[in-house]
């Protein structure tokens, strides 16, 4: 999240011809065909099942190889740093390509992304972690903001390759579930207190809310990547961002 990135709207683009998987990826630009589900009103929250298909899924993480990266931490102020012991999975910047486009039009089309018109989607990065790659308990949002000229507004977290053990998405200041119909997407094993934790699946998505009203960050929305045990998991990450005059004005 560093703010010399440059941002990019989001905008309509066709396939370049002779590409081969041009005809999947527009039917799947056409549809959307997740399924929302409100995990908590307060921060808001919201499970994503099926918000990119498995062919989506594994052209994402082929996308990404060859691109890792160590993965970056930022200081309050938006300065990179690298620490190990915090977070030691790889980042790969995904170039802007079709099927990126499709994935920043289904995030931007999103129904709880209440976004001010003008708001901004951050180029798409892939985060992979590997035995013992973990990224522990951070928030998205800056709390420098100001310095920033902005804020992660919103959070889409998509597991884009799950063949792992552990890895999952722990927010430990949520209330934790206790239907058990959530068994299936959230750790029902975990100890008491530990909040909830999804687990990675491939295809499905994490959405939250960074800001309240005033555009102030969230402390509810803690969170950490927790270590994974055993094999690979990646997750995309799409990260939308306002403009900090406009946050205290019309979010
Ligand atoms: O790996 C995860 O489950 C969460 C990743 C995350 O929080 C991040 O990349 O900011
Ligand atoms: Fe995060």
């Amino acid at each position: 999240m560093v703010f010399s990135w440059s941002f990019t709207s989001d905008e309509t683009s066709h396939p370049a011809s002779g590409d081969a998987t041009v005809s999947s990826i527009t039917d799947a630009c056409r549809t959307d065909s997740y399924r929302t589900y409100l995990i908590s009103e307060d921060p808001l929250v919201i499970y994503i099942e099926s918000f990119v298909t498995p062919e989506e899924a594994s052209q994402l993480t082929d996308l990404s190889e060859s691109k890792f990266k160590p993965s970056p931490l930022w200081s309050d102020d938006g300065k990179v740093s690298f620490n190990t012991n915090y977070r030691s999975s790889l980042t790969a910047s995904l170039e802007r390509q079709y099927l990126i486009k499709c994935i920043e039009s289904r995030a931007r089309s999103f129904p709880f992304y209440l976004s001010p018109s003008d708001s901004l989607i951050k180029p798409l990065v892939v985060q992979r972690y590997g035995p013992t790659n973990q990224y522990r308990d951070h928030y998205d949002w800056f709390t420098d903001s100001p310095t920033l000229d902005g804020n992660i507004d919103s959070t889409f977290f998509v597991y884009i390759q799950a063949n792992c053990t552990g890895g999952g998405t722990n927010f430990p200041r949520l209330k934790a579930l206790e239907d058990e119909k959530w068994c299936k997407w959230v750790d029902c094993d975990q100890e008491l207190g530990a909040g909830v934790t999804f687990r990675p699946i491939t295809g499905n998505a994490i959405f939250w809310r960074n800001l309240d009203a005033q555009g102030k960050g969230l402390k509810s929305t803690l969170h950490a990547g927790l270590p994974v045990t055993e094999g690979m998991k990646t997750g995309l990450n799409i990260w939308t961002w306002v403009r900090y005059d406009r946050a205290i004005s019309e979010l």
